[in-house]
């Protein structure tokens, strides 16, 4: 007999059902009522209706929980007393896009050995997202699994759909089911276009497959995400935060309808990657925003405790509080850079007044 199914999957591991993971790590009241208060204040600043800037800050991938709470405790204490100028969302990303092969997250590998116990990573993964609450802090998570949000998303206050991914239905369309406003990323070689069709198609009511509470497979029916954004993170051609980036880039959402207010990402292709390019690219663009520059809603940051990055391994070879994925502005240099954004917030207020 020919068999013709499944010749190239080795194996399926059932995993739990989202309100089963949900039931053992609970949100709670407390933190529902901070997710949610921390939205409307993101929708708020995109929209204009806040003149804070909106700062998604922390590490590139979270690859231990620990220094991933070090981090958060940090952030907390540094920004306490910059409500008034910044809405600080820490970023706690689990799952990472690669160009080709690499360590995929801490939810795909949370030993970062091959184990790929997807199991412990989900429940790892939702641990960290309490504890970060617990600090204090609002949490921003690419999402790049169509089905992982079922598991984590009532924890998230903003999220991102990454440059390998914009022009992706499946997530557009996922996208149009998430509860919090998302940023879509221009594409890797550098077309800004694609994450504004992106922003449309997630706006608009949508239906696809996906999983239900109880983890089975159902049709996805949903109303549509209105609260989206773009983010410019430059490309292959290089950079696209300067002023005539931006404002092309905001024309294209004039012509597209949208509101003319986006996120810059100091990172990835608008530092090559570099860490101490991007905290003089965050030190510009601060400038500029002092100055008054009106479009650019927030800042996206990768930061971590050391700086720059290492190579992935076993957790217990590796540095402490140093990523394993992109290269990161460290601690000391972050907590210059919090002062400098939160001026350049304050500046722009009273430039206006
Ligand atoms: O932010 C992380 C990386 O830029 C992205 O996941 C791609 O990484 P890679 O080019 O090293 O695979
Ligand atoms: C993967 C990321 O960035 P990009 O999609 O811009 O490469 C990221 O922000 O972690």
């Amino acid at each position: 007999m020919t068999v013709t199914r499944d010749l190239r999957i080795t194996s399926f591991e059932a995993l739990s059902a989202p309100a089963e993971l949900r039931a053992e790590l609970p949100l709670g009241e407390e933190k529902e009522e901070f997710v949610a208060a921390s939205r409307r204040a993101v929708r708020d600043i995109l929209a204009g209706d806040d003149d804070r800037l909106l700062l998604v800050i922390g590490p590139c991938s979270v690859h231990d929980p620990e220094a991933a709470l070090d981090y958060a405790r940090r952030l907390a204490a540094a920004t306490r007393g910059m409500e008034d100028a910044l809405c600080v969302v820490m970023r706690v990303y689990f799952e990472k896009p690669r160009t080709t092969i690499g360590w995929k997250g801490l939810i795909n590998d949370p030993d970062i050995d091959g184990g790929h116990d997807v199991r412990r990573g989900l429940h790892l993964a939702r641990t960290v997202l309490l504890d970060v609450l617990g600090t204090g802090l609002p949490v921003g998570c690419e999402f790049l699994e169509p089905t992982s949000p079922q598991y984590i998303a009532d924890a998230v206050t903003w999220g991102a759909i990454g440059a390998r991914t914009p022009e992706s239905q499946v997530h557009r369309q996922l996208t149009s089911g998430l509860s919090m406003p998302v940023g879509f990323k221009n594409a890797t070689d550098g077309d800004v276009q694609v994450a504004i069709d992106g922003v449309h198609a997630a706006a608009h009511p949508q239906v696809f497959f996906g999983i239900d509470d109880e983890g089975r497979a159902a049709v996805v029916s949903t109303k549509g995400n209105p609260d989206c954004h773009i983010i410019l993170r430059g490309g292959r051609g290089g950079p696209n935060y300067d002023v005539d980036s931006v404002g092309d880039a905001l024309a294209l959402l004039r012509k597209a309808q949208r509101p003319e207010r986006l996120i810059v990402d100091a990172s990835h292709g608008n530092s090559g990657k570099d860490h101490v390019r991007q905290a003089a690219v965050v030190r510009e663009l601060a400038a500029r925003i002092a100055e008054g520059e009106e479009g650019i809603a927030g800042l996206m940051v990768e930061s971590f405790i050391v700086p720059g990055r290492q190579e992935p391994g076993p957790r217990e070879g590796l540095t402490y509080g140093q990523s394993i994925t992109d290269s990161c502005v460290g601690w000391d240099e972050t907590e210059r850079l919090l002062d400098v954004l939160a001026a350049a917030a304050r500046s722009r207020r009273a430039s206006k007044s």
